[in-house]
């Protein structure tokens, strides 16, 4: 996969906390042809798909559909601004305008995304042409397709900022397992929507058994260590393809990709200490480590990860040690009811 060019992107936010996000190697979004683009094909397919739609997809989507279909073949909004009475085309303006200088290439791309996150009222109608994406079935939060050598996993729970709930992070490991073994050459994880993942989804404090907290904790930790341990074992050249805002374990996991491609969308927000928490992903090791261009050739990533596979397993399982003590902190539960009641979610 050809790299643009890669860039230092410092990525420090204003964590309310002392921790500041590390810079990473980011590769500014200068899409890879055959990697990530959607072609002209995909897109006309995808308009196709549209009018196979069995369900109606609800305003919003057709909205957005719309705004995403004139930006990828008009550019930005260009249409004088409808009077506030004209309510159809003024809602239409509005979708429209709030793409604002998107490109074109990129209003493709998430047209052709929004239309296979669509995909399970299409399955039964679609007359997919042969060749074209391989659609994994069997997700509930993720797109995951295959074509010319590159799995795609994407994140599909754009109406929650794509966080990624306990559902999520088993189908997350399924999809990986499943690419290790698959005839793709490389891995490809992106987010559908404005947002590349909100990380944790932070309704997963929420649903305690009755064994309580702790018990919830534990296994929460044994979830974590097993999640982030797919990532470090992955032995595929794995690519982010950055497409919004990144939150909490969606930016930490990022140290254990080859590559990172950020869109200039694309924000890094890792907020530990403001949500009582610690690192994990094994950022303590990965971020502060991060030297040089990240590694995509299989066989130079085998070497180098061979080397540290044990360390990084090691600093995983100590991250997630440390971090089930966390999440029964007084800090942890005042931020996440906090967040969770700011619109009276409990
Ligand atoms: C007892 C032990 C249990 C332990 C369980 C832990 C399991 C493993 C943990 C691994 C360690 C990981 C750590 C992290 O990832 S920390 C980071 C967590 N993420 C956040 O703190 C972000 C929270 N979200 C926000 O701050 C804002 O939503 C955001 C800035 C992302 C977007 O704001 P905006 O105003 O643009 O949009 P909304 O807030 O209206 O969001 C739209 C809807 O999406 C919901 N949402 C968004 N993010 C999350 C999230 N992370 N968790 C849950 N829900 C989220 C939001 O509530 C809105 O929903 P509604 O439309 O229904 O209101």
């Amino acid at each position: 996969m050809a790299m643009a060019y890669l860039a230092w992107r410092l990525a420090r936010r204003s964590c309310p906390s002392s921790l500041q996000v590390t810079s990473f190697p980011v590769v500014q979004l200068h899409m890879n042809r055959t990697a990530m683009r959607a072609s002209q094909k995909d897109f006309e397919n995808s308009m196709n798909q549209v009018k196979l739609l069995k369900k109606d997809p609800g305003n919003e989507v057709k909205l957005k559909l719309y705004a995403l279909y004139k930006q990828a073949t008009e550019g930005p909004c260009n249409m004088p601004k409808p009077g506030v009475f004209d309510l159809i085309n003024k809602a239409k303006w509005d979708a429209w305008n709030a793409l604002g200088s998107l490109p074109k290439e990129a209003a493709r791309q998430n047209y052709v995304d929004l239309v296979s996150s669509l995909s399970p009222s299409l399955e039964s109608s679609s007359q997919v042409e042969p060749g074209t994406d391989r659609k994994s079935t069997g997700f509930e939060t993720l797109v995951v397709t295959s074509e010319d050598g590159i799995t795609k996993i994407m994140f599909n729970r754009p109406k929650k900022k794509n966080a990624i709930n306990t559902e999520m992070y088993h189908e997350i490991m399924r999809a990986l397992k499943a690419a290790s073994k698959d005839d793709s050459i490389i891995t490809v994880l992106t987010g559908n929507g404005d947002y590349y993942s909100s990380g944790n989804d932070l309704t997963n404090f929420t649903d305690i058994p009755p064994g309580g907290v702790e018990e919830k904790a534990k296994n929460n930790a044994v979830l974590l260590r097993e999640f982030v341990g797919c990532f470090i074992d992955f032995p595929k050249p794995l690519i982010a393809v950055v497409n919004g805002p990144a939150v909490g374990i969606s930016v930490t996991l990022l140290g254990l990709f080859d590559a990172v491609y950020a869109s200039d969308r694309a924000t890094f927000h890792t907020p530990f200490s403001h949500l009582g928490q610690s690192p994990e992903g094994c950022s303590s090791y990965t971020f502060p480590k991060i030297m040089s261009p990240a590694k995509a050739l299989r066989i130079s990533k085998e070497v180098i990860r061979k080397r540290e596979r044990e360390k990084l397993h090691a600093v995983n399982a100590e991250e997630c040690n440390v971090l089930q003590g966390r999440w029964l902190s007084d800090e942890c539960t005042n931020a996440v009811v906090n967040f969770l009641s700011r619109k009276s979610k409990l």
